[in-house]
Formats: structure tokens, C-alpha cells, sequence
């Protein structure tokens, strides 16, 4: 659903991303995690096609982001760090603005429904202004999801959820790929999103230090840090004493 090859973005001559190559399969949850600066906004918006990528080459459900831009934008929705909303908008006008951009034509049953999987139905008619944080975001994920994309990009999409707002988001985001959804989401915290990923991407001053499942990922470091090691131990290892550059 997602493949990329060889991505490099560069700004003003310095690289931010550095030739990535991967998939992301229908079904599959991929965290992308690695410090400030790793370069994982940069590859979320670059694969939204928000900026064009310096070299290589990403296609979107087999259409070519750089060629055939419309195709693959329709099957994908990103929800960035900072929700963008409209503040004088309320949350279901929205929709209805999101509904008519993506031309979705009969939405109002499954914007109720998506608003009730968020538990957002009883703020359907508060502007933009007065919600919370959370809210906020929320009211993003629901635009986001009301073209049923083939692609979901998630750029730190646990900032300013509660507790049950991160489970609520979780059961969302299992729901989609259950449904054959390719989902990319990044993080500053392995350990923050172990239980909902599928496999992992790790990646630091733009370079991926490894892909692979949760048990590759304890399998390749268990002889180096024991078996008890935790995912975030894993994490904080790789990223702080990887050379940069070291081949994933
Ligand atoms: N618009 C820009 N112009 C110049 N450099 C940029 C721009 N956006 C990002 N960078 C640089 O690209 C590199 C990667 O930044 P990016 O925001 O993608 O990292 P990140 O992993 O998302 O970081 P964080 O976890 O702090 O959000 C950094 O060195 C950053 O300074």
C-alpha cells in the first residue's frame, strides 16, 4: 500500500531523510520512532505529499506521489502533530467541509458513527475554539477517516490524549487496519506504542537504524542486552549508541 524507495530530503543543501526504503502492507501498523530531529515529520509529510522528496520515489496504493498526485492523495489522510482546525467551524461542520473536499457524498451516518467511536457525539455542535486539546484532536481523526482512506498517517498522534482518549484512538486505528488500512504513525517513545504496532521503523538523523517486528527487534539485541530488556532499553540503545549511518 505504501512503498518507498530510496526517499532523501534535503533542506537548503543539509539532509533530513536519508535514501529510506520501505513497505507498509494493508493491515499493518508501522511505528515510526527515533529522537527530535530523526526526521520522521519530514517522512510523514513527504509521504502525504505535502513536500516533494529530494530523490527517490513513494507510491501510494501503486500511484506514484510525484506523478499522479490526485490518485495518490485520495486514498491517504494525515493527522499532523498540531491539529488544524477551523476555528469557527463546529466539529460537525467540519465534516460536512471535509466531506464536500474529498467529495464523500452520503457521510452524515458515518460521521455519527465516527464521532460516537470517539466519543465526541455530544460536542458535535461546539466550535472549534471551545474544545480541549484532545478534543481537538479527535475531531482531526474523524476528518480524517471520513474518506475511508487506503492509508492513515499519523505524525505524534498521542500528544495531549488522556489515558482513555490514547485507548479510544487505539481501538480506532486497530479497527482500520483490521479493515485492510496501512497505518504509519511516529513517536519519540517505542515503549509508548509497543502494544498497538504491528513492526517498527527506527530511525535517527534521517538514517533507519532498523525495521522489523517487536520479536526481531528483541531477538537482534537479547545476546547484547538480556532477555529481560525492554523495548524502550532497545530504543534508548539503539538510538544513542547506533553510528549514525549504521545499515538497518
Ligand atoms: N522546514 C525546514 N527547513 C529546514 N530544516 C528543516 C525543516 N523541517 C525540518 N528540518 C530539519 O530536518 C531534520 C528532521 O526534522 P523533523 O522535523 O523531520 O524531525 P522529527 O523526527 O519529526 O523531530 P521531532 O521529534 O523533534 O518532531 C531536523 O534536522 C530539522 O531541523
Amino acid at each position: 500500500m505504501i512503498e518507498v524507495q530510496g526517499f532523501t530530503k534535503q533542506y537548503e543543501g543539509r539532509v533530513a531523510v536519508d535514501d529510506l526504503t520501505f513497505s507498509v502492507q494493508g493491515g499493518e501498523i508501522v511505528g515510526l520512532v527515533g529522537p527530535n530531529g530523526a526526521g520522521k515529520t519530514t517522512t510523514l509529510r513527504a509521504l502525504a505529499g505535502i513536500h516533494p522528496a529530494t530523490a527517490g520515489r513513494i507510491l501510494i496504493g501503486g500511484h506514484d506521489l510525484a506523478r499522479e498526485p490526485i490518485q495518490a492523495k485520495r486514498r491517504l489522510a494525515l493527522i499532523p502533530d498540531e491539529p488544524q482546525l477551523f476555528s469557527s467551524l463546529t466539529v460537525w461542520e467540519h465534516l460536512d467541509f471535509t466531506a464536500r473536499v474529498y467529495g464523500v457524498r452520503d457521510w452524515r451516518a458515518p460521521g455519527e458513527r465516527l464521532l460516537t467511536e470517539l466519543e465526541l457525539i455530544d460536542r458535535r455542535d461546539s466550535m472549534a475554539d471551545e474544545l480541549s486539546r484532545g478534543m481537538r484532536q479527535k475531531v482531526a481523526v474523524a476528518c480524517a477517516l471520513l474518506h475511508d482512506p487506503a492509508v492513515l498517517l499519523l505524525d505524534e498522534p498521542l500528544t495531549g490524549l488522556d489515558p482513555r482518549g490514547i485507548r479510544t484512538l487505539y481501538d480506532t486505528i486497530r479497527r482500520r487496519a483490521a479493515a485492510g488500512c496501512a497505518v504509519m504513525l511516529s513517536s519519540h517513545l517505542l515503549g509508548q506504542i509497543e502494544g498497538l504496532c504491528t513492526s517498527f521503523l527506527v530511525v535517527r538523523l534521517g538514517r533507519m537504524l532498523f525495521h522489523g517486528s517487536r520479536d526481531d527487534l528483541r531477538a537482534r539485541y537479547a545476546a547484547e542486552l538480556g532477555e529481560a530488556a525492554s523495548l524502550e532499553d532497545i530504543f534508548f540503545h539503539l538510538t544513542e549508541d547506533a553510528a549514525p549511518g549504521t545499515p538497518a
